[in-house]
């Protein structure tokens, strides 16, 4: 990737490229980044979508494998320019243990970074989570805050822990040397809560809302503010975090950035109505109907049938302790870290990211998928 090579062709890797995330950033790698030579696409579940993909002009090659799996991820690393690492266990919902998600979430990412170490792989950009700092255990709000905000993060959940561990693990991997003697250069993209096509909580809440005769019920106040950010705008901060990673290697290596966009600030129900509105439901309240105290009450039984019925069968509703204080505590980002460092720009407006949000759910919603 030297000044001479210009016209070189890269080889790229997405981890988890067949995810809600990794998918728009395989697609939009194909659309948006010129010097794609190949396009390794390595997940534990490929999507028949990849096949469509193989008939364009950039070689797409897709690699089933599992990122806890040390040789298989090396296979897929070798001879790779920059890996994109998005796969991970999103699990807030109790489904898997917490080793699980450790193992995933953790191991797979160190996994990630000694294939870099021994192939000779120079660039990681690894998707993290606004969840490595918070919302706390403690309920403080994040309001509208930025990379430099000082907030006390305090994990108790696996999914956060592991995202936390798994994002330093990524910075302290910047500068080692890799198999050829250059230095390796990471960052870490930290997303709010992301939505957009492929966002399956969206659907399922549309899904529940249409079994409810067209209404949502308010739970969480209006007041609450919950970060979001379109997943198009996502997945082009990651083509072109990737891209410039290498020309600005002192600056940008080691270092993490919120993602953002446009996306108004709002509670994660309104937010959530932008789109379900426009394909017909209604969200019932100007106030919460239950007061908060009887949620946490429902919350902690949730958790507690979860834990008695767990040799029986699983028992995963999206109430629980942990996703009630994320929902019910202000945690929004408002910062231009990313233009500073590498000239990101949002690539879809709102009312676009909208309008392509609307059109899926609609789409999703009716159909079986
Ligand atoms: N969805 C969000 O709101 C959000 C917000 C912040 C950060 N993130 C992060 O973004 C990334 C992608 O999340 P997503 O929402 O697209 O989730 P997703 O579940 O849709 O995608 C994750 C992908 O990783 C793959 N994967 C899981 N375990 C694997 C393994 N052991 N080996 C190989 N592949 C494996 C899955 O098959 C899946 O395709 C995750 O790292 C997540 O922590 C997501
Ligand atoms: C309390 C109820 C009314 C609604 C419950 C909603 C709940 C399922 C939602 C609310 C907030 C959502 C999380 C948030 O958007 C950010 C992330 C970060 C990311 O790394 C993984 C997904 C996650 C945890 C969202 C999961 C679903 C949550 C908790």
């Amino acid at each position: 990737m030297a000044d001479s090579a210009q016209a070189q062709k890269l080889v790229y890797l997405v981890t988890g490229g067949c995810g809600f995330l990794g998918e728009h950033v395989v697609r939009m790698l194909l659309q948006r980044e010129p010097r794609l030579g190949e396009l390794r696409v390595f997940d534990r579940h490929l999507g028949p979508w990849l096949e469509e993909l193989k008939t364009g002009p950039v070689r797409v090659t897709a690699i089933q494998g599992d990122v806890t799996e040390a040789h298989e991820v090396a296979a897929a690393v070798a001879g790779a320019h920059v890996v994109i690492h998005t796969a991970g266990l999103v699990d807030v919902f109790g489904r898997a243990s917490p080793e699980t998600i450790h193992e995933v979430n953790v191991q797979g990412t160190r996994n990630v970074i000694e294939a870099c170490v021994q192939t000779g792989t120079q660039f990681l950009v690894y998707t993290s989570s606004m969840e490595v700092v918070g919302p706390n255990t403690k309920g403080h709000p994040f309001y509208r805050g930025n990379e430099d905000t000082l907030y006390e993060a305090v994990h108790r959940h696996p999914y956060p822990c592991s995202k936390a561990l798994a994002e330093r693990l990524v910075l302290e991997a910047n500068g080692r040397e890799v198999h050829g003697g250059l230095p390796l250069v990471t960052c870490a993209l930290r997303p709010t809560g992301i939505y957009g096509e492929g966002h399956q909580i969206m659907r399922d809440f549309y899904r529940q809302g249409l079994r409810l005769g067209g209404w949502l019920f308010r739970a969480i106040p209006a007041s609450v503010e919950h970060g979001r950010v379109y997943v198009g705008n996502v997945a082009w901060m990651h083509v072109l975090a990737a891209r410039e990673l290498e020309r600005r290697a002192a600056l940008m290596g080691g270092q993490v950035y919120f993602c953002y966009d446009g996306s108004p600030y709002k509670s994660y129900e309104d937010f959530n109505m932008e789109f379900l509105g426009p394909c017909g439901l209604q969200l019932v309240g100007a106030r919460p109907l239950l007061p908060y105290w009887v949620l946490v009450f429902l919350a902690a039984l949730n958790a507690l049938l979860q834990w008695l019925l767990r040799p029986l069968v699983l028992y995963a509703p999206l109430l629980n302790p942990y996703t009630l204080a994320v929902a019910s505590t202000t945690f929004t980002v408002s910062t231009d870290k990313a233009q500073r460092h590498f000239g990101y720009e949002p690539l879809f407006s709102w009312e676009d990211s909208r309008t392509r949000t609307i059109l899926w759910v609609q789409a999703a919603g009716s159909s079986a998928q």
